[in-house]
């Protein structure tokens, strides 16, 4: 078991493993068209090592076949679930959001590939959206029950940009406009829906879905003709001194799927579309080559849907998860390689400058620190049994972390005196792994609700 120990002051603010763009890529299984037109599979994946192996067409001579391999976070073949995507790659991100942190998880990929389906699910299985909502609302329900101090507000947007206009998907009838100057959402008239639970929200996406803009094409017999994108934004509130505690979002996206001109046989609006799409595919390919060697301007203004997802592209107070769908086969060769490359140039963004010398502002402390809290329960959940090197260990951790949040400035000490005092009195009476689990669990689930404020420590 891999127990990392929590720091006390100072903490090196470069981040070894986490502040990167976190991208994984998909592969959807042989579509019918393939299979009768007989066309070779040509991507393997070996999820372990994370690598994924795309050979090329034979040329014209029927001579050479090269290979070319990609690493990445995570690889998921045609036989994956949407659950196992879910648990071990998106999961991890949208807990995120309750450390205060804007996360934004976006499909990405050639039309066709399954974007919509990794993102909206389909009848038989749920996708990304509805299992987030589910996260979401017990985690809501959790702190609620947990202790009485806090609450939360969570609403919900969708808004659609087709042929570079915005369209409020749960509203159409007014006019939407960005508006950057709006942090908690780029936009101007959109309407935000309070939700009490995870049907409020589903029923909302499924609201949405319904006027997205989708038509037949040459790939896909329902393709989205727009990027769309589910916002869901959560405030925490201290009951107590109705100080706001957190404001964070979660950008839900569905990009449309580029398209190759010549081969989709578009012409009129299809084409025009297409256009569209492309170009403004092309505008987030440049935020993420600008972003990636260091540049001082970013092109963010180039399209709309780079001015909405702005802060997702670079900005250290954002997580982003890139998921690249790809098809299996030659049918596709040159889309799934563009893809593949693109996502691997995502990979490199770092969400953080890239070393900061400087000592973390309180907030960054606080939220490291209950990061590292997170890690170590989801590790210790893994365990089997649990020996006694491993319970000092924790217990240790937990008291640093305490420590760390009393040097903090803006910390409320009392609480924190009281979970330290818990802390004491409670380390010698753990008896197994659940005794430790549920400290952690009531530990974490206190200590999330500390107001901060985001002054520069000591
Ligand atoms: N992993 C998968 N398992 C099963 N079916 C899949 C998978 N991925 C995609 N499909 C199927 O492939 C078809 C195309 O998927 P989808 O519409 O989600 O593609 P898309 O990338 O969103 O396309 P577009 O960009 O044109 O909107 C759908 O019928 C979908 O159900």
């Amino acid at each position: 078991m891999l127990l990392r120990k929590c720091k006390v002051p100072p903490i090196e603010a470069e981040d070894k493993n986490g502040d990167h763009v976190q991208v994984v890529v998909r592969c959807r299984p042989v579509n019918p068209f393939e299979e009768k037109a007989g066309f070779d599979r040509i991507v393997t994946m070996d999820r372990t090592s994370k690598c994924l192996k795309i050979q090329n067409n034979i040329d014209n001579f029927g001579l050479t076949r090269k290979t070319k391999q990609f690493t990445f976070d995570r690889v998921y073949d045609a036989k994956s679930t949407q659950c196992e995507l879910y648990e071990e790659s998106v999961r991890p991100m949208v807990e995120q959001m309750f450390l205060g942190y804007n996360v934004t998880i976006f499909a990405y990929g050639q039309t066709g590939t399954g974007k919509t389906f990794t993102m909206e699910g389909n009848r038989r299985e749920r996708g990304i959206m509805q299992n987030a909502f589910k996260q979401i609302f017990e985690f809501v329900k959790t702190k609620k029950f947990s202790n009485n101090t806090c609450t939360a507000t969570i609403q919900c947007c969708y808004v659609e940009i087709y042929q570079g206009k915005m369209r409020d998907l749960l509203n159409s009838s007014r006019p939407v406009r960005i508006d950057t100057s709006n942090l908690k959402l780029p936009c101007e008239g959109l309407r935000s829906f309070t939700c009490q639970s995870e049907e409020d929200m589903e029923h909302c996406r499924k609201l949405g879905y319904t006027s997205r803009m989708t038509a037949c094409t040459y790939f896909n017999e329902y393709s989205s003709r727009s990027h769309a994108i589910f916002v869901v934004t959560c405030d925490l509130l201290n009951t107590k001194t109705r100080k706001v505690m957190s404001q964070s979002k979660l950008n839900l996206v569905d990009l449309a799927g580029s398209e190759s001109l010549q081969r989709s046989k578009a012409t009129d609006l299809r084409l025009k579309e297409c256009c569209e799409i492309n170009l403004s595919l092309l505008a987030v390919n440049k935020v993420i080559s600008s972003s990636m060697s260091g540049k001082s301007y970013i092109p963010y203004r180039d399209s709309l849907l780079t001015m909405f997802l702005q802060d997702s592209f670079g900005s250290p107070s954002t997580k982003t998860l890139m998921i690249a769908n790809i098809g299996p086969t030659a049918f596709s060769y040159k889309e799934t390689l563009t893809t593949l490359e693109y996502a691997h140039k995502a990979k490199k963004i770092k969400n953080t400058p890239k070393k900061q010398t400087c000592k973390l502002s309180a907030k960054e402390k606080y939220r490291k620190t209950l990061e590292e809290l997170v890690q170590c329960r989801r590790e210790l959940e893994q365990e089997k049994k649990l020996d006694e090197k491993l319970k000092i260990q924790t217990v240790q951790m937990m008291q640093d972390a305490v420590k760390v949040l009393l040097q903090v400035q803006g910390v409320d000490h009392q609480d924190i005196q009281e979970f330290l005092k818990f802390l004491t009195e409670n380390s010698d009476h753990l008896q197994n792994f659940s005794d430790l689990q549920n400290s952690m669990q009531f530990f974490l689930g206190n200590l999330d609700f500390i107001p901060v404020q985001d002054k520069p420590a000591n």
